[in-house]
């Protein structure tokens, strides 16, 4: 059953709230983009009022970057900061080895870079993200750069995928992300059953920039849902 979007939320909150509590004085921080993240950056926003005093963040995105300003986080870059403490984002899918897909709201590509420039990476979610196969729930984003759409488009469909252009919502004209690329949507009918193959096969495509794929990032899971949290380790 799918639950009541209130209690969704709650769930989205209690674990970004929850994720706001491992940060210390003196850290880097990497922010993460989207409805999760948000409750995340902004219960540390609230901590930052409250005294914590940390050396910069990093984001992910844009609207996170307009976020953190908001609530009162300093903001800093990859260039000043390249190597971060710490980093906390969402997931569009978890499954048992804490294999991630990411990209639901564009920002794949920022997210990757900054988490692969944290020590630690801890992914929060509400439990209706949790899988058994990454690709059973959502499609798999590829951010492409425009003047390639059509060669690796079908590349990837050589590979087995459904391949959709991602639109802006309410609109004809394609969604761009931060970098100025374009997201092609991998559906794959029965889910991956080998991310790490699929991600390699779809990597090595020219004029893709890179997948939704987190493979091997994630350290630690905060997931929320009817039971209270749990955090999860890779199985
Ligand atoms: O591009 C967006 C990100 O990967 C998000 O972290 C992901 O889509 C999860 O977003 P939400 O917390 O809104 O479900």
């Amino acid at each position: 059953m799918i639950p009541h979007e209130n209690l969704l939320e709650s769930w989205k909150k209690a674990a970004g709230t929850r994720a706001a509590e491992l940060v210390e004085d003196g850290m880097l921080v990497g922010l993460g983009t989207g409805t999760t993240a948000h409750y995340f950056i902004t219960a540390l926003g609230q901590r930052i009022q409250e005294g914590l005093q940390i050396k910069g963040a990093v984001s992910s995105s844009l609207g996170s970057q307009e976020l953190a300003k908001k609530v009162g986080i300093p903001v800093t870059t990859l260039d000043f900061n390249p190597t971060l403490d710490l980093y906390i984002d969402g997931a569009d899918e978890i499954d048992p080895f804490l294999r991630l897909v990411k990209g639901g709201g564009g920002a794949l590509l920022r997210e990757k870079i900054v988490a692969t420039a944290a020590r630690r990476f801890v992914v929060i979610a509400d439990e209706t993200k949790l899988v058994q196969r990454l690709g059973t729930h959502c499609p798999i984003p590829a951010e492409v750069v425009p003047f390639a759409i059509t060669p690796v488009r079908r590349r990837l469909e050589a590979l087995g995928a459904l391949v959709k252009l991602r639109q802006k919502p309410a609109s004809d004209a394609p969604f761009i992300t931060d970098n100025g690329n374009v997201i092609l949507d991998c559906t794959f009918p029965d889910g991956v059953a080998d991310p790490e193959a699929i991600d390699t096969a779809m990597q090595r495509i020219v004029g893709l920039v890179d997948t939704g794929f987190f493979l091997k990032m994630a350290e630690e899971a905060i997931i929320a849902g009817k039971d209270g949290i749990k955090v999860l380790r890779p199985n």
